[in-house]
This record gives C-alpha cells, structure tokens and sequence, in this order.
C-alpha cells in the first residue's frame, strides 16, 4: 500500500533506469525553481473554518465547457513509455476513470489520435509548442481536433530547451530505439520539436485564426503577459514555470500567482502547476484564484510505479486529500475558498 505520493515516487524510482528516473525528476540549473515550487506550497498555511454543519464537500469544476469531477487536471509530460510501455494510453485511461482533463503532451510515446482511441470517453487537451513551420503546426492541430481534444495548451515558456544538469551528466539526449515523439511522423520522417525564440504573439494570433478550439497559454509568469494574453484572446491561462526545467530562479509557481490572478480579474480562468503533491497544495492555489491545478511528476511516478493502477491511485490520493482538507476546512464546496484562508506565518 502506498500512503502517499512521495511513497509512490519511491516506488517508481525503485523501478525506474535510473537516467530516465533522472530525466522526470530533474530541473533546469541549480534546481532551485525546483525545490521553491514546493517549499512555496509548504510555506504557506490554512486557516480553517469551524462548525459550518457541512456535508460532503462538492469538488467538480468547469472549464472551458467541460467538467472535471476535481480541480486536478493531468499536466502534459512527455515521454511516458519510458515509465510504462502502455505510456499515454495507460495515463489517459486512469483520467479517464478519475473523470479529469489529461493534457497530452506533443512529444507523447503514443500519437495523440491512438490516445484517444485507446481511452474511450477521456477528457484530452493537447499541448503544443509552436513551430515556426506554421504548416507544420497546423497540421498538428488536426491531428489533436480529430483525436477529439477540447483544447490546446500553448506552452510559451520553452524558446529553448532548458539545460538539466542531470540530463547533460548523464549523456541522455535520445529516446531508445523504438520509441520516438509520435505526434512528430510527417511522411515517413519523425521530424525532430523545434523550441524557436522566434516564436512571438503573431504566431499565437495565426493558431487562432487556424483552429476554433480555445487556446490555454501555458507557462505565464509575468502579470503584464497574462495581459497581452488576454489581448490576444486566449481563453485560459496557465501560471507554471515548468515545473523547474526551463527558467531556473524564476519564481515558484504559487509565489507568482496572486498576481497573474490580480491581472486577470476573473476574464478567463487560471490554471497552475508547480509542485502540487498534497491536498492541502490543491486549496492553497484555489483560495489564492486558480480555478484548477494539475500535476506532472506525479502522475508519472505513478504510471511507473504501477501502469495505469499506479497513476489512478496518485488521482484517487489526491481525490481523497483534497476531500478531507476541505472537510477540515468546513466548506462544502471548492467554490468557497478564498484568499483570506491563506497565511504566510513565517
Ligand atoms: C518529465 C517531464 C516532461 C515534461 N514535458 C512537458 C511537455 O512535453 N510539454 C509541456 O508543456 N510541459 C512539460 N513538462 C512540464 C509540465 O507540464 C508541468 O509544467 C510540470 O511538470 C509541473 O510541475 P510538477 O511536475 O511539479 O507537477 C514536463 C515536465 C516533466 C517533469
Ligand atoms: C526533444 C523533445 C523534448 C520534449 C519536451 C519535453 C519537456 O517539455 C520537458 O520538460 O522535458
């Protein structure tokens, strides 16, 4: 049995060849956007409500025209057949029995379309990075619109790679023979993801013209970006740092989100990851403004731990934490958190 999702990240590193342990696990520079994305959450504490005479609390939400039965979404991590050789489709399928939003990602082990098919009723977005190759781009989005995806997850925080140490020490540069990003085949080549810093707000107008499906701009940080945003007609917005890989020292992701949530002013909703691993993490940003958060490692950790059962478990821990620490906060709903319950008392 396995507690919580630190124990399942134990298992899974148990498990794991350790360069591709180190390949999840890993961040950019020194790692300390890394550890902050945590140590923010710990930082903070819960001010709970008492004798309220509540019932069991509510958790769906609705984004973007869609329900999800909790406020944790499945953020777009690549690679999953390194941790499960069922990969995406094992992951999508745990979503789909948790009844939330898996974000697949552009460089998934399985094509988005075969994703889809292998998890019927699955609640998918696809990420994307974009190319400058915009008929390239576009052809991507058909592929996740014809693989039934709800929205797309344009990551913005990527104009390069970001260097991990660990990757580098390591030598890990390749996937191994057999897998490759499955979304990348154009004719009979895989083509390799191109990260451009000359990708800039008019590419993000042509993706909108291009497809009809809503736009979620993932990896703001900057309150006057999620302005511009806002400008450009996205219709969520996604505070992240990308779990440490990209930036290092930029803020943790729930440092940086009562302001994105202050320029926002309520136009469209606010999504956030970053070191989400407790209930308690999942409260903390929805009173500071997020409308849902999702988790990357942990579902990884999960999936290689145990396949499919292991990334439906970390969702059923987190169902189950976020439940009692709303209980514990005698509200009914994750509708009445609200800022005032969180205090920074160091
Ligand atoms: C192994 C790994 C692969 C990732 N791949 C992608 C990706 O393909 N696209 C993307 O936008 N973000 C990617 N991310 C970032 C996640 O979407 C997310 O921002 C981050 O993992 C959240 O932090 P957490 O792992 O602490 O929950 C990746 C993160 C990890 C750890
Ligand atoms: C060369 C493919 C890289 C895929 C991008 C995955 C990612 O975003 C990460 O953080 O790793």
């Amino acid at each position: 049995m396995r507690f919580t999702l630190r124990e399942v990240e134990a298992a899974a590193r148990e498990r794991l060849d350790p360069v591709h342990y180190d390949y999840f696990a890993g961040g950019a520079g020194d790692e300390v956007t890394l550890r902050a994305n945590e140590a923010a959450f710990e930082r903070l504490a819960l001010l709970p409500h008492v004798l309220r005479g509540t019932a069991k609390p509510e958790l769906g939400v609705t984004l973007l025209g869609g329900r999800a039965s909790m406020p944790v979404l499945i953020a777009p991590t690549a690679f999953h057949r390194l941790a499960d050789p069922e990969g995406e489709r094992a992951t999508a399928r745990a979503a789909a029995a948790a009844e939330t939003i898996m974000m697949v990602s552009m460089a998934s082990t399985v094509a988005v379309g075969d994703v889809a098919a292998a998890a019927p009723g699955a609640r998918l977005w696809f990420q994307l990075f974009i190319q400058p190759d915009m008929a390239f781009t576009e052809a991507l989005v058909r592929r996740a619109e014809a693989a039934g995806c709800g929205a797309l997850v344009v990551t913005a925080d990527s104009p390069v790679f970001g260097t991990r140490g660990r990757d580098e020490r390591n030598g890990f540069r390749d996937l191994p023979d057999g897998l490759c990003c499955e979304n990348m085949r154009d004719g009979d080549r895989v083509r390799e993801i191109a990260f451009s810093p000359a990708v800039s707000w008019e590419h993000l107008d042509r993706l909108r013209e291009i497809t009809s499906l809503p736009v979620v701009l993932k990896g703001v940080l900057h309150p006057a970006d999620a302005r511009a945003a806002l400008d450009h007609g996205v219709s969520a917005l996604f505070v992240s740092n990308h779990g440490g890989r990209q930036l290092d020292t930029a803020p943790a992701a729930v440092d940086a989100l009562p302001e994105i949530v202050d320029a926002v002013g309520g136009a469209v909703p606010v999504l956030l990851d970053g070191g989400v691993r407790r209930g308690t993490d999942v409260l903390k940003a929805l009173a500071l403004g997020a409308d849902a958060v999702a988790v990357g490692r942990p579902v990884v950790w999960g999936l290689a731990a145990d396949g499919e059962r292991g990334a439906r478990r970390v969702l059923g821990l987190l169902r189950a934490e976020v439940e009692e620490a709303l209980t514990l906060c005698g509200l009914a709903s994750v509708r009445d958190l609200e800022p005032g319950m969180v205090r920074r008392p160091w």
